[in-house]
């Protein structure tokens, strides 16, 4: 964790979740209630078309409700796609760009995801822009130099620690249940921190960066509580209400 700054603890659901899913979403608006909420963020990115019912069922709870992706424009001929505008229309807050799935899936390259938070920002929304090394980036040891330069082409100037939230998600700890060990996350996390502080001062200093993959209650604790580790964007287990609490709960010993 980052001294004074207050950790986020996401989930992203993917394309998951169907409206039968939204149960799940009102037991975590109910359980996030109470005096941790005042420590720890809490955020759930489920797919756009619960968006709207999903911040409608959190109306009376801190729990935030966030997009996965948005495009860069704010709106025109690009059927299928989202605009930040709409996601804030629907009242989320935040906005999910640059995840690893749609840099492989769709092509999406630093100077794209950048745009798509200069979007976000344009709409008042936070943009989670996400980075992360793949398997075999690791394994050839580049995994800092793909940090930088993710780092530097993906966050506007504009950025601000209060516009943008990095998430570190190494690609092949997405989904795999394999985790890099606490030394690995505390070199990744502190190497990012320097980068931020370098670009942006002491904005860089208080940007909040969270650790993604694989992320679950057995686990939450060890991975929240390593230097520069500002919470987590977890996929997985943020689908279930019980496994998304325990990961926030997890705070409860961290902060107390
Ligand atoms: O956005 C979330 C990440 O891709 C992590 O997914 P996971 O927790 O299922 O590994």
């Amino acid at each position: 964790m980052t001294p004074e700054v207050r950790p986020l603890v996401a989930g992203n659901w993917k394309m998951n979740g169907l409206r039968a899913s939204l149960d799940q979403i009102k037991a975590m608006a109910d359980g996030v209630k109470g005096s941790l909420s005042e420590k720890v963020e809490t955020l759930i990115c489920p797919p756009a078309t619960l968006l709207y019912v999903a911040t409608a069922l959190c109306d009376d709870s801190p729990l935030l409700i966030g997009g996965q992706d948005c495009h860069e424009k704010v709106s025109g001929a690009h059927t299928g796609d989202v605009s930040a505008e709409m996601i804030a229309d629907c009242f989320g807050t935040h906005v999910i760009v640059g995840h690893s799935e749609r840099r492989t899936d769709h092509k999406e390259t630093d100077a794209l995801v950048r745009a798509k938070a200069e979007a976000a920002f344009a709409a008042d929304l936070i943009a989670i822009i996400c980075i992360g090394e793949t398997g075999d980036e690791r394994k050839a040891g580049q995994t800092l130099d793909v940090l930088k330069r993710q780092l530097a082409g993906s966050i506007p100037d504009s950025a601000t620690a209060e516009n943008t939230v990095i998430a570190y998600e190494p690609v092949w700890a997405i989904g795999t249940g394999l985790t890099p060990t606490a030394a690995d996350v505390e070199e990744a996390h502190a190497f990012q921190r320097r980068e931020l502080v370098e670009r942006f001062g002491a904005v860089g200093g208080k940007m909040r960066i969270l650790y993604g993959g694989s992320v679950k209650p057995g686990n939450a604790k060890e991975l929240m509580g390593v230097a520069n580790v500002d919470g987590a964007l977890i996929g997985g287990a943020s689908l279930k209400a019980d496994d998304f609490l325990a990961i926030y709960r997890a705070y409860e010993e961290l902060t107390a």
